[in-house]
Protein backbone atom coordinates (compact mmCIF):
# COMPACT_ATOMS: atom_id res chain seq x y z
CA UNK A 1 0.00 0.00 0.00
CA UNK A 2 1.86 3.47 -1.13
CA UNK A 3 0.63 6.36 0.03
CA UNK A 4 -0.02 5.70 3.84
CA UNK A 5 -1.49 7.48 6.23
CA UNK A 6 -4.30 10.24 5.83
CA UNK A 7 -4.31 14.01 6.26
CA UNK A 8 -5.17 15.71 9.31
CA UNK A 9 -8.19 17.60 8.34
CA UNK A 10 -10.93 18.37 10.53
CA UNK A 11 -13.45 15.85 11.13
CA UNK A 12 -16.72 16.98 9.24
CA UNK A 13 -18.76 14.50 11.01
CA UNK A 14 -17.89 16.59 14.12
CA UNK A 15 -18.65 20.31 12.61
CA UNK A 16 -21.74 18.87 11.61
CA UNK A 17 -22.87 17.68 15.13
CA UNK A 18 -21.72 20.68 16.90
CA UNK A 19 -23.93 22.70 14.62
CA UNK A 20 -25.61 21.31 11.14
CA UNK A 21 -27.39 24.64 10.22
CA UNK A 22 -24.40 26.75 9.35
CA UNK A 23 -21.96 26.46 6.42
CA UNK A 24 -18.40 27.07 7.99
CA UNK A 25 -16.66 30.59 6.28
CA UNK A 26 -13.78 28.44 4.39
CA UNK A 27 -15.74 26.22 3.01
CA UNK A 28 -18.01 28.62 1.12
CA UNK A 29 -16.46 28.21 -2.66
CA UNK A 30 -15.91 31.39 -4.73
CA UNK A 31 -19.00 32.79 -6.57
CA UNK A 32 -17.72 31.19 -10.11
CA UNK A 33 -16.52 28.02 -8.20
CA UNK A 34 -19.93 27.58 -7.12
CA UNK A 35 -22.02 24.48 -8.19
CA UNK A 36 -24.87 26.72 -9.42
CA UNK A 37 -27.80 24.31 -8.36
CA UNK A 38 -30.77 26.53 -9.14
CA UNK A 39 -29.47 28.76 -11.53
CA UNK A 40 -29.24 28.74 -15.49
CA UNK A 41 -25.97 26.50 -16.03
CA UNK A 42 -28.00 23.26 -14.58
CA UNK A 43 -26.01 20.46 -15.73
CA UNK A 44 -27.29 19.25 -18.50
CA UNK A 45 -29.43 16.12 -17.24
CA UNK A 46 -30.01 14.76 -20.52
CA UNK A 47 -26.45 13.65 -21.16
CA UNK A 48 -25.18 10.35 -19.45
CA UNK A 49 -21.87 8.86 -19.23
CA UNK A 50 -21.32 5.83 -21.00
CA UNK A 51 -22.05 2.00 -19.53
CA UNK A 52 -19.95 -0.82 -20.12
CA UNK A 53 -21.25 -4.70 -20.03
CA UNK A 54 -17.97 -5.86 -18.02
CA UNK A 55 -19.28 -9.68 -18.39
CA UNK A 56 -18.83 -8.83 -21.86
CA UNK A 57 -15.59 -6.92 -21.56
CA UNK A 58 -14.25 -10.81 -19.85
CA UNK A 59 -15.71 -12.36 -23.07
CA UNK A 60 -13.56 -10.39 -25.58
CA UNK A 61 -16.48 -8.88 -27.34
CA UNK A 62 -14.75 -7.05 -29.54
CA UNK A 63 -17.95 -4.63 -29.91
CA UNK A 64 -18.04 -3.76 -26.11
CA UNK A 65 -14.45 -3.01 -26.25
CA UNK A 66 -14.56 -0.74 -29.09
CA UNK A 67 -17.12 1.02 -27.14
CA UNK A 68 -14.29 1.00 -23.57
CA UNK A 69 -12.19 2.96 -26.19
CA UNK A 70 -14.66 5.40 -27.11
CA UNK A 71 -15.72 5.95 -23.33
CA UNK A 72 -12.08 6.59 -22.28
CA UNK A 73 -11.43 8.56 -25.86
CA UNK A 74 -14.90 11.17 -24.95
CA UNK A 75 -15.66 10.47 -21.79
CA UNK A 76 -12.79 9.51 -19.46
CA UNK A 77 -15.38 8.26 -17.49
CA UNK A 78 -17.79 4.84 -17.49
CA UNK A 79 -19.78 3.19 -15.51
CA UNK A 80 -19.46 -0.74 -15.54
CA UNK A 81 -22.12 -3.51 -15.04
CA UNK A 82 -21.83 -7.19 -14.31
CA UNK A 83 -18.82 -7.06 -13.11
CA UNK A 84 -19.06 -10.17 -10.78
CA UNK A 85 -18.43 -8.73 -7.36
CA UNK A 86 -21.38 -9.93 -5.01
CA UNK A 87 -23.89 -7.79 -4.10
CA UNK A 88 -22.85 -8.80 -0.31
CA UNK A 89 -19.34 -7.85 -0.95
CA UNK A 90 -20.63 -4.54 -2.02
CA UNK A 91 -22.83 -4.48 1.10
CA UNK A 92 -20.68 -4.83 3.91
CA UNK A 93 -17.58 -2.87 2.23
CA UNK A 94 -20.26 0.18 2.63
CA UNK A 95 -21.33 -0.84 5.84
CA UNK A 96 -18.53 -1.03 7.49
CA UNK A 97 -17.24 2.40 5.74
CA UNK A 98 -20.59 3.83 6.96
CA UNK A 99 -20.02 2.57 10.61
CA UNK A 100 -16.62 3.93 9.80
CA UNK A 101 -17.72 7.52 9.73
CA UNK A 102 -19.97 6.87 13.22
CA UNK A 103 -17.35 6.27 14.89
CA UNK A 104 -16.34 9.19 17.39
CA UNK A 105 -12.81 11.29 16.61
CA UNK A 106 -10.97 9.83 18.95
CA UNK A 107 -11.45 6.15 18.04
CA UNK A 108 -10.98 7.18 14.37
CA UNK A 109 -7.60 9.12 15.69
CA UNK A 110 -6.62 5.84 16.46
CA UNK A 111 -6.48 4.38 12.72
CA UNK A 112 -5.45 6.99 11.16
CA UNK A 113 -2.12 7.21 13.52
CA UNK A 114 -1.61 3.70 13.04
CA UNK A 115 0.87 3.24 10.31
CA UNK A 116 0.58 1.23 7.29
CA UNK A 117 -3.58 1.58 7.42
CA UNK A 118 -5.50 1.85 3.93
CA UNK A 119 -6.11 5.95 4.94
CA UNK A 120 -7.10 5.72 8.21
CA UNK A 121 -9.36 2.67 8.06
CA UNK A 122 -7.09 -0.11 9.75
CA UNK A 123 -7.80 -3.78 8.86
CA UNK A 124 -11.33 -5.31 8.20
CA UNK A 125 -12.67 -8.19 6.50
CA UNK A 126 -15.21 -6.22 4.57
CA UNK A 127 -12.32 -4.08 3.07
CA UNK A 128 -9.76 -7.03 2.05
CA UNK A 129 -12.46 -8.49 0.35
CA UNK A 130 -13.38 -5.65 -1.59
CA UNK A 131 -10.30 -4.64 -2.57
CA UNK A 132 -9.63 -7.87 -4.00
CA UNK A 133 -12.57 -7.99 -6.01
CA UNK A 134 -11.75 -4.71 -7.01
CA UNK A 135 -8.44 -5.79 -7.92
CA UNK A 136 -9.75 -8.68 -10.35
CA UNK A 137 -11.86 -6.36 -12.09
CA UNK A 138 -8.84 -3.63 -12.40
CA UNK A 139 -6.88 -6.17 -13.90
CA UNK A 140 -9.26 -7.12 -16.44
CA UNK A 141 -10.00 -3.40 -17.76
CA UNK A 142 -6.39 -3.16 -17.88
CA UNK A 143 -5.85 -5.99 -19.88
CA UNK A 144 -8.34 -4.57 -22.72
CA UNK A 145 -6.77 -1.16 -22.29
CA UNK A 146 -3.33 -2.87 -23.13
CA UNK A 147 -4.94 -4.42 -26.44
CA UNK A 148 -6.87 -1.26 -27.80
CA UNK A 149 -3.19 0.52 -26.80
CA UNK A 150 -2.10 -1.96 -29.46
CA UNK A 151 -0.02 -4.50 -26.15
CA UNK A 152 -0.66 -7.69 -25.86
CA UNK A 153 -3.32 -8.11 -23.23
CA UNK A 154 -0.60 -8.03 -20.28
CA UNK A 155 1.39 -5.17 -21.82
CA UNK A 156 0.45 -2.39 -19.00
CA UNK A 157 0.72 -4.60 -16.29
CA UNK A 158 4.67 -5.52 -17.38
CA UNK A 159 5.56 -1.95 -18.25
CA UNK A 160 4.16 -0.39 -14.37
CA UNK A 161 4.72 -3.88 -12.01
CA UNK A 162 1.65 -5.16 -10.17
CA UNK A 163 -0.83 -2.79 -9.87
CA UNK A 164 -0.81 -1.21 -6.10
CA UNK A 165 -4.04 -0.10 -4.71
CA UNK A 166 -5.55 2.64 -2.37
CA UNK A 167 -8.41 3.58 -1.43
CA UNK A 168 -10.19 6.65 -0.38
CA UNK A 169 -13.43 6.78 1.71
CA UNK A 170 -15.72 10.27 1.04
CA UNK A 171 -18.34 11.20 3.71
CA UNK A 172 -20.96 13.97 2.46
CA UNK A 173 -22.70 15.54 5.11
CA UNK A 174 -25.98 16.93 4.25
CA UNK A 175 -25.66 20.52 3.34
CA UNK A 176 -28.05 23.64 4.17
CA UNK A 177 -26.96 25.45 1.43
CA UNK A 178 -25.25 22.88 -1.39
CA UNK A 179 -25.77 26.31 -3.81
CA UNK A 180 -22.25 27.59 -1.82
CA UNK A 181 -20.16 24.57 -1.47
CA UNK A 182 -18.64 21.53 -2.85
CA UNK A 183 -18.02 17.91 -1.21
CA UNK A 184 -14.83 17.81 -3.48
CA UNK A 185 -13.32 20.41 -5.81
CA UNK A 186 -12.86 19.60 -9.20
CA UNK A 187 -9.51 17.45 -9.64
CA UNK A 188 -8.28 14.64 -11.77
CA UNK A 189 -6.60 11.72 -10.61
CA UNK A 190 -3.15 10.89 -10.05
CA UNK A 191 -3.26 7.27 -10.11
CA UNK A 192 -3.96 5.18 -13.05
CA UNK A 193 -7.60 3.99 -12.66
CA UNK A 194 -9.71 5.01 -10.42
CA UNK A 195 -12.66 2.54 -9.64
CA UNK A 196 -15.35 4.07 -7.44
CA UNK A 197 -18.43 2.81 -5.14
CA UNK A 198 -21.12 5.52 -4.99
CA UNK A 199 -24.84 5.35 -3.27
CA UNK A 200 -26.65 3.71 -5.06
CA UNK A 201 -29.39 6.79 -4.54
CA UNK A 202 -27.82 10.22 -4.57
CA UNK A 203 -26.53 12.23 -7.30
CA UNK A 204 -23.13 13.99 -6.05
CA UNK A 205 -20.65 13.05 -8.66
CA UNK A 206 -20.25 15.72 -11.55
CA UNK A 207 -17.60 15.70 -14.80
CA UNK A 208 -16.37 17.75 -16.82
CA UNK A 209 -17.74 17.09 -20.26
CA UNK A 210 -17.51 19.10 -23.21
CA UNK A 211 -16.84 22.42 -20.80
CA UNK A 212 -19.94 21.47 -18.53
CA UNK A 213 -20.64 19.49 -15.59
CA UNK A 214 -22.49 16.63 -16.64
CA UNK A 215 -24.38 14.19 -13.08
CA UNK A 216 -23.16 10.68 -12.73
CA UNK A 217 -26.35 9.21 -12.25
CA UNK A 218 -25.90 6.09 -9.80
CA UNK A 219 -27.02 2.87 -11.41
CA UNK A 220 -27.64 0.91 -8.07
CA UNK A 221 -24.25 -1.83 -7.77
CA UNK A 222 -22.18 -0.71 -10.96
CA UNK A 223 -18.55 1.10 -10.29
CA UNK A 224 -17.81 4.50 -11.66
CA UNK A 225 -14.47 4.10 -13.36
CA UNK A 226 -12.27 6.86 -14.82
CA UNK A 227 -9.07 7.18 -16.32
CA UNK A 228 -6.19 8.80 -14.21
CA UNK A 229 -3.17 10.73 -14.69
CA UNK A 230 -1.05 7.93 -15.45
CA UNK A 231 -3.45 6.23 -18.09
CA UNK A 232 -3.46 9.33 -19.78
CA UNK A 233 0.51 9.85 -19.80
CA UNK A 234 0.82 6.30 -20.98
CA UNK A 235 -2.01 6.74 -23.93
CA UNK A 236 -0.31 10.17 -24.88
CA UNK A 237 -3.35 12.30 -24.43
CA UNK A 238 -5.93 9.56 -26.47
CA UNK A 239 -7.33 8.81 -23.15
CA UNK A 240 -8.47 11.62 -21.17
CA UNK A 241 -8.10 12.05 -17.14
CA UNK A 242 -11.15 13.96 -16.86
CA UNK A 243 -11.72 16.58 -14.29
CA UNK A 244 -14.34 15.93 -11.52
CA UNK A 245 -15.78 17.22 -8.24
CA UNK A 246 -18.88 16.01 -5.94
CA UNK A 247 -21.64 18.56 -5.02
CA UNK A 248 -23.78 18.36 -1.52
CA UNK A 249 -27.14 17.88 -1.07
CA UNK A 250 -30.11 19.02 1.57
CA UNK A 251 -31.41 16.44 2.40
CA UNK A 252 -29.03 13.16 2.72
CA UNK A 253 -25.66 12.37 3.60
CA UNK A 254 -23.82 10.67 0.67
CA UNK A 255 -20.83 8.09 0.86
CA UNK A 256 -18.15 7.07 -1.80
CA UNK A 257 -15.59 4.74 -1.75
CA UNK A 258 -12.78 5.44 -4.30
CA UNK A 259 -10.50 3.01 -5.31
CA UNK A 260 -7.00 4.27 -7.06
CA UNK A 261 -5.13 1.66 -8.97
CA UNK A 262 -1.37 3.17 -8.98
CA UNK A 263 1.72 2.05 -11.13
CA UNK A 264 4.66 0.98 -9.14
CA UNK A 265 6.25 3.68 -7.89
CA UNK A 266 9.51 3.46 -9.03
CA UNK A 267 8.62 2.41 -12.72
CA UNK A 268 8.65 5.33 -15.32
CA UNK A 269 5.40 6.35 -16.60
CA UNK A 270 5.54 7.94 -20.68
CA UNK A 271 3.55 7.80 -23.59
CA UNK A 272 3.51 3.82 -24.72
CA UNK A 273 5.39 3.84 -28.29
CA UNK A 274 2.39 2.21 -29.82
CA UNK A 275 0.67 5.68 -29.17
CA UNK A 276 3.21 8.28 -30.48
CA UNK A 277 3.18 8.99 -34.11
CA UNK A 278 5.38 11.62 -34.81
CA UNK A 279 2.95 12.66 -37.78
CA UNK A 280 -0.28 12.60 -36.51
CA UNK A 281 -0.19 12.37 -32.82
CA UNK A 282 3.40 13.18 -31.21
CA UNK A 283 4.27 12.63 -28.33
CA UNK A 284 2.81 14.91 -25.83
CA UNK A 285 4.33 14.21 -22.46
CA UNK A 286 7.82 13.61 -20.96
CA UNK A 287 8.98 10.31 -19.09
CA UNK A 288 8.91 10.47 -15.60
CA UNK A 289 9.49 8.62 -12.50
CA UNK A 290 5.65 7.52 -11.01
CA UNK A 291 6.93 8.47 -7.22
CA UNK A 292 7.58 11.85 -8.85
CA UNK A 293 5.08 12.54 -10.44
CA UNK A 294 3.12 12.14 -7.40
CA UNK A 295 4.78 13.97 -5.24
CA UNK A 296 4.52 16.69 -7.52
CA UNK A 297 1.33 16.19 -7.68
CA UNK A 298 0.34 16.16 -4.17
CA UNK A 299 2.50 19.43 -3.71
CA UNK A 300 -0.18 21.06 -5.93
CA UNK A 301 -3.37 19.46 -3.84
CA UNK A 302 -6.61 19.59 -5.31
CA UNK A 303 -6.29 22.29 -7.95
CA UNK A 304 -8.28 21.41 -10.87
CA UNK A 305 -6.78 19.99 -13.96
CA UNK A 306 -3.37 21.46 -14.25
CA UNK A 307 -1.81 18.13 -12.90
CA UNK A 308 -0.61 16.32 -16.30
CA UNK A 309 0.90 19.80 -17.11
CA UNK A 310 3.37 19.06 -14.87
CA UNK A 311 5.19 16.58 -17.51
CA UNK A 312 3.17 17.86 -20.56
CA UNK A 313 5.96 18.44 -23.96
CA UNK A 314 5.61 21.91 -25.45
CA UNK A 315 4.02 21.05 -29.24
CA UNK A 316 5.66 22.98 -31.71
O1 LIG B 1 -17.47 11.18 -4.11
C1 LIG B 1 -17.32 11.17 -5.32
O2 LIG B 1 -18.23 10.89 -6.09
C2 LIG B 1 -15.99 11.56 -5.93
C3 LIG B 1 -14.80 11.17 -5.12
C4 LIG B 1 -13.50 11.47 -5.80
O3 LIG B 1 -13.46 12.07 -6.85
C5 LIG B 1 -12.23 11.02 -5.21
O4 LIG B 1 -12.23 10.48 -4.09
O5 LIG B 1 -11.18 11.21 -5.86
FE1 LIG C 1 -11.50 11.86 -7.81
Amino acid sequence: MGWGKSLPVPSIQEIVRNDSNSVPERFIQEENDRPKLVSENLPDDSLEIPVIDFSLLANEDENERRKLDLACKEWGFFQITNHGIEKEVLLQMKTAVAAFFELPIEEKMKYAMAANDIQGFGQSEALDKYSTEIQKVAAEIYANLSVLMGLERDGLIKLQGELKQGIRMNYYPTCSRPDLVLGISPHSDGGALTLLLQDDEITGLQIKHKESWVNVKPIPDALVVNIADALEILSNGVYKSIEHRAITNEKKERISIAAFVLPDEQREIGPLETMVDELHRPRMYRKIKYIDYIMQFLAKKLQGKAHTDIVKLEIK
